[in-house]
């Protein structure tokens, strides 16, 4: 018999998962995933019909009910800024998911959450116009913290991107600089059913959007291109060179850069879970704009999201709340 998890293993305080706060039975198989925690609220008040759990804990909001629009259950969750944050909540999203509190142990079977990561980007493709999503079709991952996941190459495509990224980001590196040649990037790619039914309802919706390539950087500034007071970057030129890029067979763009994505589909994909990221374009580094107020393309974002959640599982149905706190989950 497995022996039980230990509380150092899995932090669970009264029943709760540690960061989250959250209990097994308080996640939907359906789930958004959003960077800003004020953003669960912003879209819980546009999407959901009706709340059951609303947690907050360490920065991390998470609200789950059941959508206005699609009837279903879903979940909608902070991962909070970067890599190393989104890990955590990933992890913690699947040992909800997957581990069976009262004993510890590891459920013999459970279905796979389908998660959407519905956030905001800069754009790196001149052609695309601000305000639009973008559908990440593939993503390469510029943090350290996918590179503990020994998860097997996806596709020859990701191996291609994984190349190519390494070649122009090593070209690119200041000479001498103590650091270069050293990043190390990592492909990934989105569920194609999940892609596929999120580019369907956009298509439907009459959403803008494109389908293509995210680049997610551990940080904001030096590691997307921004300059810093008298510390020099190791990649001076990165967002040239990350333009230069080449896809290949795919021939898709590079569109945008943002900081969880590598790391959401990585790791979901590594556990067979259905995993995608819609981001809205806020900024346009060539055109010097930025846009403050994104609360409308998020929400798109979220919709996209519901609706898609409903074309994979049909067959779920309206998910009424059968008694207060308790949920038929299909
Ligand atoms: O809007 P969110 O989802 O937070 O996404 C983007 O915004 C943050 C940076 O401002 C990073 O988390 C980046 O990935
Ligand atoms: O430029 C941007 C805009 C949003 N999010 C990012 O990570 N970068």
């Amino acid at each position: 018999m497995e022996k039980p998890l230990s509380p150092d293993d899995l932090p669970i305080v009264n029943g709760r998962i540690y960061h989250l706060d959250l209990a097994p039975e308080e996640l939907a198989r359906d789930v958004i995933l959003v960077g800003d925690p004020d953003r669960v609220p912003l879209l819980a008040d546009e999407l959901l019909a009706e709340r059951e759990a609303d947690r907050f804990h360490r920065g991390f909001r998470t609200i789950t009910g059941v959508a206005r629009e699609t009837e279903m259950r879903v979940s909608i969750v902070t991962s909070g800024i970067g890599a190393p944050s989104t890990e955590i909540v990933l992890n913690e999203l699947a040992a909800l998911n997957e581990i069976d509190f009262s004993t510890l142990t590891r459920k013999e079977s459970f279905e796979p959450l389908n998660i959407v990561r519905v956030g905001t980007s800069g754009g790196l493709n001149p052609a695309t116009p601000l305000g639009a999503l973008v559908l990440t079709d593939y993503v390469i991952g510029l943090d350290n913290t996918g590179l503990f996941y020994d998860v097997p190459l996806p596709d020859a495509a990701c191996a291609y991107l994984e190349e190519q990224a390494r070649t122009v980001l090593d070209r690119a590196a200041q000479p001498g600089a103590r650091f270069g040649g050293t990043l190390a990037p990592y492909a990934a790619r989105a569920d194609r059913d999940l892609l596929t039914a999120l580019e369907q309802e956009a298509a439907e919706l009459g959403i803008t959007h494109v389908r293509g390539i995210t680049i997610s950087s551990p940080g904001f500034f030096a590691e997307q291109g921004r300059g810093v007071a008298r510390i020099g970057s190791t990649v001076p030129g990165l967002l040239d060179a990350l333009e230069r890029l080449e896809s290949g067979r795919l021939n898709l763009y590079v569109e945008n850069l943002e900081m969880e994505a590598g790391v959401v589909l990585h790791f979901l994909g590594g556990l067979g879970y259905r995993a995608a990221a819609v981001c809205a374009v806020i900024n346009k580094r060539n055109e010097k704009a930025f846009m403050a107020d994104y609360r409308r393309q998020v929400c798109a974002g979220a919709r996209i999201a519901l609706r898609a959640f409903r074309r994979l599982r049909p067959e779920a149905g309206p998910q009424l709340m059968a008694g207060r706190g308790t949920w038929r989950e299909s």
